[in-house]
């Protein structure tokens, strides 16, 4: 039995964040100032306070300004609205991003609705998802391009392939899709209610799992030789010890006596979206300083 290969998104995105250093260290150089990225985070959500403090080290280990805002739970709607749009204004930001899940009382739609698409670093304002979907240069969402880099990487040219993705959420599932497309894969989208999930997944030659379910994709569904792209990150308390340990959407261990090659959760997918960030915040910090596309990225 052969093994197929881990992709090391780890490592991967670590190149990608010295990468994007090098550009941001031109970009101080012909413009005089840096790069700025504002996060907003409303709430105490454990997963996303770790996430947000990664994003402000992370923005300044590559050279760019980071400024964070936090806001209570109990912030209203208008109250929220009135900081993006002194965000917007702000002429030392070029990427504005607000952490998501929102609180329940607060209708994502219209806080997003409200960024500069100029500053939508996370690609999810509908003029982004709307020029990516009609094939007009965008601000992409982070992993699902993060995706696309680790599947270009492995695979090289994608053309013609068989993609199945499994998952239609606005910020992986569709944006996903649209990419793979834009790369000349055929494209299905499946989800919770696709009749008999794993005949659409056994045609795939690119399978990207993002729905959000421990180990839902089992390894007899992947087709021999098919390249696994696992979005997953669930919370299991499932071993004699207590303790909750993350896995995919992809039963890994199956999986691996099928495919030629995985991404493991963790150390996959998750490393590429914050790094990926980054790379959105220098191509915004170029396009507002009139500097076209930064080199390399
Ligand atoms: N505004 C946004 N909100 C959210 C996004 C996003 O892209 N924009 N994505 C996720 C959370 N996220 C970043 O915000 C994120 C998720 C996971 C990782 C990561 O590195 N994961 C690690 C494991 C982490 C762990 O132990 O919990 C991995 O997979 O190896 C980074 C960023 C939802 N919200
Ligand atoms: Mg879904």
């Amino acid at each position: 039995m052969t093994i197929g290969k881990i992709i090391d998104g780890k490592a991967f995105a670590a190149t990608l964040r010295d990468t994007v250093g090098e550009g941001v260290a031109g970009f101080v150089e012909a413009t005089g100032r840096k790069p700025g990225l504002a996060v907003v985070l409303v709430g105490e959500d454990p997963a996303s306070s770790v996430y947000v403090r990664s994003k402000g080290k992370m923005t300044v280990a590559a050279g760019m300004e980071s400024f964070e805002f936090k806001r209570p739970d109990s912030i209203g709607a208008e109250d929220l609205l009135d900081l993006i749009e002194e965000l917007n204004h702000d002429e030392r930001i070029d990427g504005i991003l607000v952490q998501l899940p929102l609180p329940g009382h607060i209708d994502e739609a219209v806080v997003i609705g409200a960024i500069d698409p100029a500053k939508d670093v996370d690609g999810f304002h509908v003029v982004n998802s709307g020029k990516l979907a009609t094939g007009q240069e965008a601000l992409v969402p982070c992993t699902p391009l993060g995706c696309i880099m680790l599947l270009k990487d492995e695979l090289g040219d994608l053309s013609g392939l068989e993609a199945v993705v499994v998952g239609r959420s606005n910020i992986v599932g569709k944006p996903m899709a649209a990419l793979l497309l834009a790369e000349s894969c055929t494209v299905t989208i499946a989800h919770s209610r696709t009749r008999d999930l794993a005949s659409v997944v056994h045609r795939a030659d690119i399978v990207v799992a993002a729905v959000g379910r421990a180990e839902m994709v089992k390894g007899e569904w992947i087709k021999p030789g098919a390249t696994v792209i696992d979005v997953g990150i669930n919370r299991v308390t499932d071993t004699e010890d207590g303790k909750a340990r993350i896995v995919g959407d992809v039963a890994t261990a199956e999986a691996l006596a099928h495919v030629r090659a995985i991404t493991p959760v963790p150390g996959g997918v998750g490393p590429m979206t914050i790094a990926v960030l980054l790379r959105n915040t220098l191509v915004a910090a170029h396009a507002r300083a009139g500097l076209g596309k930064p080199e390399g990225l």
